[in-house]
């Protein structure tokens, strides 16, 4: 993960506005239960040991780095030991201050559940479904780890039918702000008139800064005061660089196909098939076979029974983070203490799951499934999250797109190129990754309120595909993404029992992966893969959102303000110590620890340049497999083979889950250590480039795109605008004795929007959204508050 390259020769931002593209290893103690091969599934029998309290040891002794205890050793060659003790009977004990559980079936372990008090306020209301000490679920060993799918245990008896899911869904604690129904008129206008003339407004203080929120500003777009809005910032950048932006009628070819829509293709609230559901998004001639009456009803229900806790977990989220605004910390939460000292383990784990070793990762779009399926990994990680910007088009096609992989009618000839397209031998295994708990789907409405974006995608890839999945031998598998507690993932768990009951599917089909990426869920790893045992496969550390995270939760602190985001690199400092808790975690539940993403990707034409970014992700796989990673990510379909012959090479078994990281202590003190470095100038407005040049892609339907050379996508994104937010927010002083002022970053703003339009050419600059995407840029940059998550005001911009 090095500093992006300034070398500008592949951004496609470029590319993308030109195509306008469619849219310590310690292996400790050589343990008895070294890793076995091909079955992850249960470690019961595995005898209990008093955890330390995280929390408490942080605070009784000074910070120190992340301790592991031995030398990094390559890993073992599998032996057979687990399986023995998967099939021993449980020895476990309740934790000490319990009283002695009894096994509530063979194999079963147990652990006290937690007051439902934890840091969501909306535990006391939650679902009052685990007991005071709760019996955990049975974890039987798969049978044979040849057996494509291992059954799941009958329902357990320790999971009674949440209560949340039998009544109506609660009213919202707080409603999120409505779209504007209309699109902005920048999306299709011309850009504002000449700026030049426009009144100084970039040189106010920062408490003057006319710095509307993002919000206000879909609201004032609403209002049709949008020309005067895009103006006032052009007229930013028009200060210094009056003759670039020129105003120029946006080509039509600036605009994707999903936005120049046909007149009887035009957005028309449908309702009728399902009482309550209408669909506002337009109709395209496949999308029935998607929104058909089935599915849309099935969505109802999930709205229905779990939209009024999502929203309740929403408030939870912005309850906590006044208190991290008020100087609270984050840190391990008392009230879940059992969890953490309990022995238990997560279900068994299917076969296809086992050897997870390289998976890619890519959008839902259609020849990049394809190639993503054919490339070599083992794994596809199709994203409706970060990677997608979520216009409705992207969405239900995707949806198409994945269904007729499994309906064997995914082969297309791509007809710019000529180039055919077709599922080859042992395609990847395919995972879903629905979008976050805070997003909406605002084109389908249920009872007069848009649906979650999660609900959306989750349900309707569940309802089309779930069966197929299972009868072909594998099953619905997703990422979950964005968890900022156990008691969201106690929502998702819900989730999956609900649907699996509805469709007569057996409990623990699903098998979810959690991606730890924020900083409040680096605290309850152990109990979001408790909430979720029966249906989870393993955690993920999702490092550029867990940057942001970082920055987010702790935005109000002046002390924990990070240097240049190509400094906050892992293995070291906050970073180095989460992935280490995150296997250590993992590996004692029994689930896969999977390695994140390296930004670099293929540059083309230099090869030189590219063996550089190549060795960087080579060292990068290299520290996880030496630390414990069971597998990891790739974003391209050229990092395939570098990955795999990492992995091939230190980790020639198909997991190292028996691989216990005894040795590692983390406390809260390393969860909160910071990136030793500087903030410079070059990294403050690299952060400018990338961000807007990002947010333009996503208005234009992309949500991944190369930038110097490196994968961006909403998460990445992220760390650049937050990192402009806080340096602004504390007046951050640059290395060369700069200080960062809403002056200067408007001067910032400006000239690097003028090398932009450079390294793009002209005719490239302009026929994209950057008005729109300035815009966005600097109203987030300049709010007082910071706002959340940057796709929640882009998506009124696309919705
Ligand atoms: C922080 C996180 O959340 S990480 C997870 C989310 N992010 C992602 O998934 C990003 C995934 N990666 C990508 O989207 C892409 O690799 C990008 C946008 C970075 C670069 O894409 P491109 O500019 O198209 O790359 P490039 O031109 O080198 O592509 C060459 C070929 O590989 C294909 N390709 C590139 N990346 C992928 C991918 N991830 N999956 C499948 N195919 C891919 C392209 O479609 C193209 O195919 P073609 O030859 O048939 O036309
Ligand atoms: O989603 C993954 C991340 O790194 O963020």
């Amino acid at each position: 993960m090095a500093k992006a390259s300034r070398n500008p020769k592949k951004n496609t931002g470029a590319k993308g506005a030109k195509k306008a593209k469619g849219a310590a290893a310690a292996e400790p103690k050589t343990p008895k239960t070294a890793a076995k091969a091909a079955t992850a599934g249960s470690r019961a029998g595995k005898t209990s040991k008093p955890a330390a309290r995280p929390a408490e040891r942080a605070a009784a002794r000074p910070a120190k780095p992340v301790k592991a205890k031995t030398p990094a050793k390559p890993a073992k060659a599998a032996k057979p030991a687990r399986a023995k003790a998967a099939a021993k009977p449980a020895k476990a004990k309740a934790p000490a201050s319990r009283p002695a559980a009894k096994p509530a079936r063979k194999g079963a372990v147990k652990a006290s559940a937690p007051k439902a008090k934890a840091a969501g306020r909306p535990a006391a209301k939650a679902p009052a479904r685990r007991a005071p000490a709760a019996k955990v679920a049975p974890r039987s060993a798969p049978k044979s780890a040849s057996k494509p799918l291992a059954k799941p245990a009958a329902k357990p008896a320790s999971r009674p039918a949440p209560k949340a899911a039998a009544k109506p869904a609660a009213k919202p604690a707080a409603k999120p702000a409505k779209a504007p129904a209309a699109r902005t008129p920048a999306a299709g206008k011309a850009p504002a008139k000449s700026p030049a003339k426009a009144p100084a407004k970039t040189q106010t203080p920062a408490a003057e800064a006319p710095a509307m929120s993002t919000i206000d500003l879909a609201r004032e777009r609403a209002a049709g005061r949008v020309k005067r809005a895009v103006r006032r910032v052009v007229a930013t950048v028009a200060d210094v660089a009056a003759s670039a932006l020129k105003p120029a009628p946006r080509p039509a070819s600036a605009l994707r196909p999903a936005e120049k829509k046909p007149r009887a293709e035009r957005p028309r609230a449908r309702g009728g098939a399902v009482p309550g559901v209408v669909i506002k998004g337009r109709m395209g001639p496949r999308y029935p076979e998607i929104l058909s009456p089935g599915a849309l009803a099935f969505l109802a229900e999930l709205h229905r029974r779990f939209d009024g806790r999502r929203r309740e977990l929403l408030a939870a989220r912005a309850e906590r983070q006044a208190r991290f605004d008020a100087g609270e910390l984050p840190d391990f939460l008392p009230e879940t203490a059992e969890i953490r000292a309990g022995d238990w383990t997560v279900g068994p784990i299917p076969a296809d799951l086992q050897n997870r070793r390289v998976e890619i990762t890519g959008p839902v779009d259609r020849k990049m499934i394809v190639n993503a399926l054919n490339s070599g990994a083992t794994h596809f990680m199709a994203d409706f999250e970060d990677a997608n910007s979520p216009t409705w088009s992207n969405n239900i096609e995707g949806q198409l797109n994945l269904r007729d992989r499994w309906d064997g009618k995914i082969d297309f000839t791509d007809e710019t190129s000529g180039k055919r397209y077709a599922i080859g031998e042992n395609p990847a295994v395919l995972i879903i990754r629905p979008r976050g708990w805070h997003l909406l789907e605002e084109h389908l409405t249920v009872d007069g309120e848009p649906i979650s974006g999660s609900l959306f995608d989750f349900g309707l890839y569940f309802f089309h595909n779930a069966k197929a999945l299972l009868a072909k031998g594998s099953g619905p598998y997703f990422y979950i993404p964005k968890l900022e507690s156990h008691l969201e993932a106690r929502l998702w768990n819900d989730v999956f029992v609900f649907a699996q009951e509805k469709l007569g599917i057996p409990t623990g089909s699903i098998k979810a992966t959690v991606l730890i990426e924020t900083l409040p869920a680096g605290f309850e790893m152990d109990e979001i893969l408790y909430e979720l045992r029966d249906h989870a496969a393993g955690l993920n550390a999702g490092r550029w959102d867990y940057i942001f995270s970082f920055i987010k939760k702790l935005a109000k602190r002046p002390d924990y303000v990070l240097p240049d985001r190509g400094q906050v690199v892992m293995g070291k400092a906050f970073l180095g110590a989460y992935a280490l808790l995150l296997i250590k975690t993992c590996h004692r539940r029994g689930a896969f620890a999977m390695g994140g993403m390296a930004a670099q990707i293929p540059i083309k034409n230099d090869p030189a340049a590219n063996e550089a970014a190549f060795a960087k992700v080579r060292a990068d796989k290299e520290r996880e497999v030496g630390d414990g990673h069971d597998g990891t990510w790739v974003a391209h379909p050229d990092l395939v083979s570098v990955a795999k012959e990492v992995f091939d090479r230190l980790m020639p078994q198909p997991n190292q889950v028996d691989r216990q990281r005894d040795d590692v202590e983390v406390g809260q003190a390393d969860l909160l250590r910071i990136h030793e470095g500087t903030k410079t100038e070059e990294g403050f407005r690299l952060n400018i480039r990338v961000g807007v040049q990002y947010i333009e892609a996503w208005l234009r339907g992309r949500g991944a795109v190369p930038i110097y050379n490196l994968m961006e996508d909403a998460a990445t994104a992220e760390i650049s605008r937050a990192q402009i937010w806080q340096w602004l927010q504390y007046g951050a002083v640059l290395e060369n004795g700069i200080t960062v002022t809403p002056e200067f970053f408007d001067k910032a703003l400006a000239e690097e929007m003028e090398r932009v339009k450079q390294e793009l050419g002209a005719e490239a600059y302009e026929a994209g959204r950057f008005p729109e995407a300035i815009d966005l840029f600097r109203s987030l940059s300049l709010a007082p508050q910071f706002e959340d998550f940057l796709t929640v005001p882009a998506y009124k911009l696309i919705a």
